[in-house]
């Protein structure tokens, strides 16, 4: 049986939780704060942990890096409400597996709990052939096919990439692409995400170690490096790589060679290096976080994914490839979405890129009938996605939804304060009669950026 591990400070939510997985044979075990499932976690092995990301005693990112560091393996699912999006991409770069949100649905709990269980989870996923881009859509608006274009003109060569872009946007996608273009698409792809590589672990992740080599090395093991050998290794979160380890990153580069951490030889190596970070990595070569001989060697060619606020023309296209792809794992017949549904989709500003898009399709998928004429209509589509600037026709709110509107009204009247005030929150937040950290939620949430 399969143990579950809840983390969430509301005591209530934490029972109907426990309730329902257990009906689903799960053994569950839940706690309300993060130095309880810390302590838990030490203790006992778990298959999956469920993560909601405002806890009382640490930030929830916080959280996640420490149960990182303490079981790299364990799959986590975080739980948020809408207003958090931003934050639960971040965590999701931090090595949460999924994000799905408060009020949770319970059909889409399941869904993700079994899709993170199916998945290794481990730091790095490896990609022996072609299979997941060979059939794959990429946007015909100008800047994806220059993204496309340089892709297809780099792959084939040995150049080491750095791929820039905004979270969410396609990097590792397009990094598989790569590597299914060149001729080592017979050999390993590994990815690696460098924010969860510490100074102390990192070498011996990335480069292996024998046995003894540190307390804990109770065996030989191999680093990415070697399991990629002969193929590419994609370094996600380049910007993120301790000191330490860009060091021993440009000698592996310039040397050709490893050495697993406390091994006496060094061996040859054969990898393609693909980078990418979502950070301006020359801005933390010129603050001295980044080497710049490493930055040189890493960029011998670079990518540019576009945000999808910079492809909207393409936004419809990736909104019916996602929802084929929903329909088939989640076993619907869902033909598309009405013309109002669609508008507030393409309006929308996205800041979590095609991951949110992917997210928010999947789950209007699940939440739409399938019988009967099966089109997505706007009432399923997310309030956060319907009241945000530009779409204002009273359609967008589902004709008669009652909350949409009233969500309408209270972004505009907070617009109206804020005007009045000249935009400073504090004012804004007295007047208001709320916290300045609930008037920052509300200006998320409300896609007000001041
Ligand atoms: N061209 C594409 N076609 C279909 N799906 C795509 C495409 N590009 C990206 N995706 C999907 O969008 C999601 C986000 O992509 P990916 O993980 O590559 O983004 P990323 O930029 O590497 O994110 P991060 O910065 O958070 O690491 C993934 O589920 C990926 O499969």
């Amino acid at each position: 049986m399969k143990h579950i591990l809840v983390i969430d400070d509301d005591p209530v939510f934490r029972l109907m939780l426990e309730t329902f997985l257990t009906k689903n044979n799960f053994l569950v075990t839940s706690v309300g704060t993060s130095s309880d499932a810390l302590r838990t976690i030490k203790k006992t092995l778990f298959s999956l942990c469920l993560v909601d990301l405002r806890l009382p005693d640490i930030n929830g990112l916080e959280l996640l890096k420490e149960i990182k560091n303490l079981t790299p393996d364990l799959p986590l699912i975080l739980m948020t409400s809408f207003v958090d999006v931003r934050t639960a991409v971040k965590a999701i770069k931090s090595g949460a597996y999924e994000y799905i949100t408060k009020p949770v649905n319970t059909d889409e709990l399941i869904i993700a709990i079994q899709s993170a269980l199916k998945s290794d989870n481990k730091v790095s996923k490896e990609t022996p052939s072609t299979e997941d881009t060979s059939f794959y859509h990429y946007g015909r608006s100008k800047s994806s096919l220059e993204t496309l274009k340089a892709i297809e003109l780099v792959a084939p060569t040995n150049l080491s990439v750095l791929i820039n872009g905004e979270s969410g946007t396609g990097k590792e996608f397009a990094a598989r692409l790569i590597h299914a273009r060149s001729k080592r698409n017979n050999k390993p792809f590994v990815a690696i995400d460098c924010g969860v590589l510490s100074a102390e672990l990192g070498p011996s992740e990335l480069f292996g170690h024998v046995k003894g080599a540190f307390t804990g090395a109770g065996f030989d093991k191999a680093g990415h490096f070697e399991l990629a050998d002969g193929g590419s290794i994609f370094l996600d979160e380049i910007g993120n790589l301790p000191m330490e380890v860009q060091v021993m990153l440009l000698r592996v580069i310039q040397e050709r060679q490893i050495r697993r951490v406390g091994a006496g030889k060094s061996q040859e190596i054969d990898v393609r290096i693909i980078a990418a970070t979502n950070d301006n990595l020359k801005d933390s070569v010129a603050k001295g976080l980044f080497r710049e001989d490493l930055y040189h060697r890493l960029n011998e060619f670079s990518v540019s994914v576009p945000s999808l606020r910079e492809r909207k023309e393409d936004i419809e296209g990736f909104i019916l490839k996602f929802m084929k792809d929903a329909n088939k794992e989640l076993g619907k017949s869902i033909e598309g979405f009405s013309e109002e549904a669609m508008d507030i989709m393409v309006k929308y500003s996205w800041p979590g890129n095609l991951r949110e898009l992917k997210n928010v399709v999947k789950k209007t998928v699940l939440m739409t009938d399938s019988t009967g004429q099966s089109v997505v209509s706007p009432e399923i589509i997310p309030y956060e996605l319907r009241v945000s600037p530009g779409i204002s026709s009273e359609n967008t709110f589902g004709g008669y939804d009652l909350k949409a509107a009233s969500l309408k009204q209270e972004r505009e009247y907070i617009l109206s304060v804020l005007e009045k005030v000249k935009y400073n929150k504090s004012s804004a937040a007295r007047i208001l009669n709320i916290d300045r950290k609930t008037l920052y939620n509300k200006l998320k949430l409300f896609n007000i950026e001041i």
